[in-house]
């Protein structure tokens, strides 16, 4: 099995190229969905969420409330490093944890949607190809504003809490155009699909190799042993 990292800038368009990947029947592992559950009432995130945080950025019903929390980091960088110091250690352990999953699943390659995948660069490491969902600077910032209803000092803000999206496309082994339309996006993905259904698995292959060899070497045995006696 291997690994594929799909990331983006926020509002990119990853969503949007997974809907279709999901569509294809391809294994995703969303970390957004993934940092919204490790952080439910009683998780240890939440309760450490709360010490540091405070309970004005709690909702009535308990929950956290995200657009609360959102302002704060996103404004503060040692704060977003302090969310991200409690969230992401319970993020990569339920990403492992299903990955395995899709292992036992027997599915030959997971594709892991994550957001900071290039700011966290250690977790590139691991990945068979990486997967960049890109659009340009004017476009990202417009579908940020618009999606979110944010004013464009605080779609800048949450922008440049990332690492730039021309950055980020030099160190990806796939670039995904996202600025154009829907349907030229699901024509790159559509290619990117193809190009993943192709790849070899080296640990299939080696395995396979081992066992052709052991195979031959096997028959040739059995031959030899048949002409000298
Ligand atoms: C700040 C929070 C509460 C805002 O929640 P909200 O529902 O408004 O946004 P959502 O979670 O859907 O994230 C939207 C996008 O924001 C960007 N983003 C989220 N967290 C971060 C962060 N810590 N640093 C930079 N960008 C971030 C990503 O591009 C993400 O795709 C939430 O994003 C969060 O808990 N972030 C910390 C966990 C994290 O790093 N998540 C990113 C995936 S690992
Ligand atoms: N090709 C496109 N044309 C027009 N609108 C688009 C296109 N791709 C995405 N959008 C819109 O732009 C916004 C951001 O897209 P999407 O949610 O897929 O990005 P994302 O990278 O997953 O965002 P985030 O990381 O912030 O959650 C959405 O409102 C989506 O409907």
């Amino acid at each position: 099995m291997f690994l594929v990292g799909l990331s983006g800038g926020i509002a990119s368009g990853k969503s949007t190229v997974v809907a279709v990947l999901r569509e294809l029947g391809c294994a995703v592992i969303d970390a957004d969905v993934i940092a919204r559950e490790v952080v439910q009432p009683h998780l240890k995130a939440y309760q450490q969420i709360v010490r540091h945080f405070g309970t004005d950025i709690l909702l009535e019903s308990g929950e956290i409330n995200r657009e609360a929390l959102g302002s704060i980091i996103f404004s503060q960088p040692e704060k977003r490093q302090l969310l991200n110091a409690i969230t992401h250690p319970e993020i990569q352990k339920e990403m492992l944890k299903q990955v395995l999953k899709y292992f036992v699943l027997g599915y030959r390659y997971v594709i892991l949607d994550i957001p900071l995948l290039f700011e966290t660069n250690r977790l590139t490491k691991f990945m068979k190809h990486t997967v960049l969902v890109y659009c340009d600077p004017q476009t990202q910032l417009s579908r940020l504003m618009k999606r979110n209803g944010l004013c464009q000092a605080e779609a800048e803000a949450r922008i440049a809490s990332q690492l730039p999206l021309d950055e980020k496309r030099k160190l990806a082994s796939h670039v995904i155009d996202n600025s154009g339309d829907r349907e030229s996006t699901r024509r790159q993905v559509l290619r990117l699909h193809a190009r993943l259904e192709d790849s070899l698995d080296f640990l299939w292959a080696r395995l396979a190799l081992g066992a052709a060899v052991a195979g031959l070497g096997g028959l040739l045995y059995l031959l030899l042993q048949h002409f000298i006696s």
